[in-house]
This record gives C-alpha cells, sequence and structure tokens, in this order.
C-alpha cells in the first residue's frame, strides 16, 4: 500500500537535496530529477513541499514528462487535500484538524440545488464542495466568512488547492477554458465571489 502522507509532512521535504511536490493528490520525490529537468531545477525548488499540480499543468507537460513524474511517486496525500474544518456553522462545532466536515445543504429552493457539501481548508484556505446532480463543476474562491453555500454548479473550490479525490471525478478538461465570473450566494444572502478557472 502506497505512503499516505499529510501536506504537513510534505511541505517538511522542501530543500533541494529533499524536494517533494504534491501532484493530484499523489507525492513525488524530485529531489533526483532536479538536475535534468528540462525547464531548470528553479522552477521545481519553487514547488518545493507543495501541491504543484496547477503549475505542472500550466506547462503542458507531456506525456514523457507525466512518465517521468510517475517513477517518481512515493505516495498520496492524505485524503487527497489537507484538511481542516472550515469556518462554516458545520465545522465550528465539530471536528478535529484533520476532519473533512460534512454537512448538508439546508438552503430551500428547487431540490437540484440542495446538496451535500464538504467543506473544509487547505493552505488557510476554506473550501466548500458543493455537488449537484446535472450541471457541470466549476471551481471558485469563496468568501471565509460566509457559513452556508448554494450554487448553481457542482463543485466549488479554490484554486489554490487540489481536489479532493472524490470530487476530482467530476471535472473534465473544458470547465478549465474561460474564466468566467459566477454569480453565488451564501445562505445568509451574502454573495461569493467566484471564477471558473482555466
Ligand atoms: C517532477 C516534476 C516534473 C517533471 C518530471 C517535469 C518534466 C519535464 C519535462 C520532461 C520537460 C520537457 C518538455 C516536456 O516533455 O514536456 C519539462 C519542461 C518544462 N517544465 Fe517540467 N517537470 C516537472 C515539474 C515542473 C514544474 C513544477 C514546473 C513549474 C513551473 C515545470 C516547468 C517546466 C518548464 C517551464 C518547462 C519548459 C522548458 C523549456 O521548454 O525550455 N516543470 N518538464
Amino acid at each position: 500500500m502506497s505512503k499516505v502522507f499529510t501536506a504537513e509532512e510534505v511541505a517538511q521535504h522542501n530543500t533541494r537535496d529533499d524536494l517533494y511536490i504534491i501532484y493530484k493528490g499523489k507525492v513525488y520525490d524530485c529531489s533526483e530529477y532536479l538536475d535534468e529537468h528540462p525547464g531548470g531545477e528553479e522552477v521545481i525548488m519553487d514547488c518545493a513541499g507543495t501541491d504543484a499540480t496547477e503549475p505542472f499543468e500550466d506547462i503542458g507537460h507531456s506525456e514523457d514528462a507525466h512518465e517521468i513524474l510517475a517513477n517518481l511517486e512515493v505516495g498520496e496525500l492524505k485524503g487527497g487535500v489537507a484538511v481542516k474544518p472550515a469556518v462554516s456553522a458545520a465545522a465550528s462545532s465539530s471536528p478535529s484538524e484533520n476532519t473533512i466536515c460534512q454537512s448538508q445543504s439546508t438552503r430551500k429552493g428547487p431540490p437540484e440545488y440542495i446538496l451535500p457539501f464538504v467543506c473544509f481548508q487547505i493552505n488557510a484556505c476554506p473550501v466548500a464542495v458543493l455537488y449537484e446532480v446535472s450541471q457541470p463543476p466549476v471551481m471558485a474562491q469563496i468568501d471565509p466568512s460566509i457559513d452556508h453555500f448554494w450554487a448553481p454548479n457542482s463543485v466549488v473550490q479554490c484554486r489554490q488547492c487540489i481536489l479532493r479525490e472524490d470530487a476530482q471525478a467530476l471535472f473534465s478538461d473544458q470547465l478549465f477554458s474561460e474564466k468566467t465570473l459566477l454569480s453565488l450566494h451564501g445562505l445568509c444572502g451574502r454573495p461569493l465571489a467566484g471564477q471558473i478557472l482555466d
């Protein structure tokens, strides 16, 4: 079974000789690869101990690059993300550091918008993942002061954060092709700024 790391553990591997990165919920030891990287070591150093999913994807790395990466795998990230309870009412009554807080949206409205959601916090970044049956998911940054959310979309997640593994399955490439402002609201009525991310 592959080794499971917390984000905090990964973050400790942040030196040139001991350098881990996270890519899509898995953990990779890049220390030996730095010298060989065609893009130079600096760019990987910049991601040391962190989630490099976005920078890695942004480059449009080749199949070969993905294969090299696969060979560097040392384990996976606990829960797919670093989890802490978010600043939600549901979360505040509960859990310990590493608990994902699951809750049922209390919003009254069309049934298709009443969704189970998961809130958690990654690198001090509150995240809500909302599931909806038929709509494509989106990613959005959320206002940490809002307790509950509803959205006309399936997934709301901060762009800095990697996806929960179960949320990942809901995503497809086209969703990231343009930046579009979303209009989301907290249950309290406050607006929730969000963007579809590319
Ligand atoms: C261990 C992780 C990584 C591996 C195995 C890897 C592998 C590669 C490979 C094989 C190439 C040659 C082009 C290609 O085949 O796509 C490449 C190019 C490149 N990589 Fe990475 N890469 C890694 C991480 C990163 C990260 C985190 C960045 C951050 C920005 C990055 C930035 C670049 C850039 C800018 C180039 C282009 C170099 C050029 O065309 O001059 N790489 N990488």
